[in-house]
């Protein structure tokens, strides 16, 4: 599979396309180009190849490569000029050479987020979820709308499928070609999610989004950003002067508050707060659960009391719902159209029930792979049933949160099963054990923890022990549909194993009698 591209892209001269940039080199050469990628093993004749450093080589690298496969051009930085040598093609050399490639590659594709309605989401938390109800709500208005974000990319209920579609914001080549598609397929309109890689590393220039959107910040990517105060900064940046024509901040956030500041004194964009004190544009206020997996909350805006409900459970989904419920006003979509789509929206590994028939117990598939998130999906699970967690966590990544993960799990679960996520390069077992050592000193009493190495085996263990009135939470992996292990990924997907469990739990004995033995 490789990105997606649109079907016709008109060929420019590339001095056209490079136009008014800070570039050296070849920028007079008028060679048709009619394509871009970051990407020797996908250019095509004709095309533009961005030659950029990545972790472990630069694409200079492979510059001649994507010159035998047609490339008519190269775009790099100064290190990847001084690695080219007798290309036989134009090179044009940028010190920003990704503030230079995002305008390059808008330009190929025509600017398409200017045929379209540009939605863009960003925050630590909720950005999947907040462009799904934002997606749900255009289109329950009539409009043809698409997605992109961690959950792939979406155009009406149609998956596009990408060899790319593993990030959250693509890079500017493939985020302006899906776009491109996007149109080229009829859309309107696109909600975005908005990484801090992406502002770091100018993937969304040159888009001006209709409508921008800022959810939280909390501690995150570390590994990227040097420090919370520059991951902020990263953030922020989508509210500068020039990025978005409306703004909607939730300002219970102080992140947020900082930006509101700072969008109604550069004043180059309409700002709309949201938030549960009084001076918030559209104030959220008694939030209900509506079980088992609903809610309901007013919305005050200019005078006036909206009822939203939503089929998500979790006042953070609420919360979402608000500001995507500002978001489709500001591009002016009909509250009532806006509250429809939204009451039924359901997103892939969100909080998503799995469907297993009369008498099964309620299985939910959850992305949550934080302590926050841990105890968000869980706090929204209690009082249901006897509640059955199943949950790892991944290797390769932030190892402090292991104990915190299996802590919140066993305190807020009846049993508490730790098992494998994405083990990637580390032992299972050692992950385990590291979950396994919070969970153990957090367990309340008459509680159960078990250690089940292997997902799937966790996973049946859970259904064999739940019964009609039980309540079964899947964390981790959410939407993902691969394991990811030491040397291949496999597939694997929690909605899946869930229901196959739960028919082999059948088969192995009568439900009723399994209920309660937890
Ligand atoms: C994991 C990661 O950091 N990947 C980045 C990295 O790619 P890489 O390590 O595969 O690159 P490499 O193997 O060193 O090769 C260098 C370059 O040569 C090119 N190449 C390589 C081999 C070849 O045969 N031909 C060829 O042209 C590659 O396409 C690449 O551009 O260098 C590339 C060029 O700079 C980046 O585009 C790419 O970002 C990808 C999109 C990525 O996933 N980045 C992550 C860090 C990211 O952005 N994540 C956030 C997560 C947000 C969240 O979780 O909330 C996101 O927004 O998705
Ligand atoms: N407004 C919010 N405030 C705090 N936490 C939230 C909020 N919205 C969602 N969350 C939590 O964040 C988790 C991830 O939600 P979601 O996938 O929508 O976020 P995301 O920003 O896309 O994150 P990721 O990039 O990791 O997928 C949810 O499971 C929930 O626990
Ligand atoms: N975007 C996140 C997702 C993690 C999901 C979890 N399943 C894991 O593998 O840790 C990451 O790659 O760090």
């Amino acid at each position: 599979m490789t990105s997606i591209r649109p079907t016709h892209t008109t060929a420019a001269p590339l001095t056209d396309l490079v136009a008014g940039l800070d570039l050296v080199g070849d920028t007079t050469s008028p060679v048709p180009i009619s394509g871009v990628s970051l990407s020797s093993q996908e250019i095509q004749p004709g095309w533009l190849y961005l030659a950029l450093p990545g972790r472990q080589r630069h694409g200079a690298e492979f510059a001649c490569a994507a010159v035998d496969s047609g490339a008519a051009a190269v775009l790099t930085d100064p290190e990847g000029a001084g690695l080219l040598d007798g290309l036989g093609v134009p090179v044009l050399v940028a010190d920003d050479v990704r503030a230079a490639m995002a305008t390059v590659s808008a330009r190929v594709f025509g600017h398409p987020s200017r045929r379209l309605t540009t939605l863009g989401v960003t925050g630590t938390n909720g950005k999947t979820t907040t462009v799904a109800l934002v997606k749900a709500g255009l289109m329950a208005g009539g409009r043809l709308a698409g997605t992109i974000g961690t959950i792939g990319f979406r155009l009406g209920g149609e998956e596009l499928r990408s060899s790319r579609s593993t990030v959250t914001t693509p890079e500017s080549p493939d985020l302006q070609a899906l776009l491109a598609v996007m149109v080229e397929r009829g859309a309107d309109a696109v909600a975005v999610e908005v990484s801090s890689h992406a502002m770091a590393l100018n993937r969304v220039d040159p888009i001006e989004f209709d409508v921008a959107a800022f959810l939280n910040l909390g501690r995150d990517h570390l590994d990227f950003h040097h420090s919370i105060e520059d991951y902020f900064e990263a953030k922020a940046k989508l509210f500068d002067a020039g990025r978005a024509r409306s703004s909607v901040v939730w300002v219970d956030d102080g992140a947020g508050r900082v930006i509101a500041d700072r969008v109604a004194a550069h004043g180059q964009s309409r700002l709309i707060t949201a938030g549960t004190g009084p001076e918030a544009d559209y104030r959220m206020s008694d939030y209900r659960p509506v079980h088992p997996l609903g809610g309901v909350a007013t919305v005050t805006r200019g005078g006036e009391d909206l009822t939203l409900e939503l089929s998500l459970p979790g006042v953070y989904n609420m919360v979402d719902a608000v500001v995507a419920l500002a978001m489709l006003e500001a591009v002016g979509l009909p509250a009532e159209a806006a509250l429809r789509g939204l009451s039924k929206a359901q997103i892939p590994g969100r909080m998503q029930r799995v469907d297993l028939g009369v008498g099964a117990p309620l299985v939910v598939v959850d992305f949550a792979h934080t302590p926050q998130a841990v105890e968000a999906a869980l706090q929204s699970l209690q009082g249901i049933g006897t509640l059955i967690t199943v949950l790892g966590c991944g290797g390769d990544r932030d190892a402090e949160k292991r104990p915190e993960m299996g802590a919140v799990a066993a305190r807020l679960s009846d049993v508490t099963i730790i098992t494998d996520d994405n083990p990637r390069s580390e032992d299972p077992a050692a992950i385990r054990a590291e979950v396994m050592a919070g969970a153990r000193a957090a367990q309340r009493a008459g509680t159960q923890l078990i250690e089940v190495p292997g997902r799937r085996a966790a996973v049946e263990n859970a259904l064999q022990m739940a019964g009609g009135d039980t309540v079964v939470a899947i964390l981790g992996k959410g939407h993902e549909r691969g394991q990811i292990l030491a040397d291949r990924t496999v597939d694997f997907d929690d909605v899946e194993e869930a229901a196959r469990a739960w028919s082999r739990a059948g088969e192995e004995g009568d439900p009723d009698a399994r209920a309660h033995d937890a």
